[in-house]
């Protein structure tokens, strides 16, 4: 799982050098902070919506695809900071040590 995040870390980096007609990620980069952050605004309004949806109908599909936007404008976000999403796995990683459930899970079951 954390492979697909390294690789598209390593592209959304890449970007950062090139045109701003050449990428969706490069055009975002060269509007700036800002837009950004609106996309990452916008994209979790459109997740509640389909939250809300998926518990009505039942059907889960928008709201996977609308997560990935999200998931995804989020790293942009993080990528213009020069920061990287193992930095934010690290810290769920050290939130899940401190519940005491990595041991948990780790025990065999008696
Ligand atoms: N995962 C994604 C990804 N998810 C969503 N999107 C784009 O995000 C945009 C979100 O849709 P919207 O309708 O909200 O946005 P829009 O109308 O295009 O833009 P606005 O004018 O509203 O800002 C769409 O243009 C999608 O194509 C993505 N664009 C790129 N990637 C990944 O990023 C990599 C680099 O992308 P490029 O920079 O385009 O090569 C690609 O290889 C992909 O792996």
């Amino acid at each position: 799982m954390s492979d697909t995040l390294t690789r598209l870390a390593e592209v959304l980096e890449a970007r950062k050098g090139a045109a701003a007609d050449s990428s969706y990620v490069a055009s975002l980069y060269h509007k700036g902070l800002n837009k950004i952050l609106e996309k990452v605004g916008e994209e979790s309004i459109e997740t509640i919506l389909a939250a809300k949806d998926a518990a009505a109908s039942g059907d889960a599909s928008d709201l996977i695809y609308e997560t990935a936007d999200l998931w995804f404008h989020s790293l942009v976000m993080l990528a213009a900071l020069d920061q990287h999403p193992q930095a934010v796995l690290d810290e769920l990683d050290r939130r899940f040590g401190l519940s005491g459930l990595a041991e948990k899970a780790a025990r065999p079951q008696s």
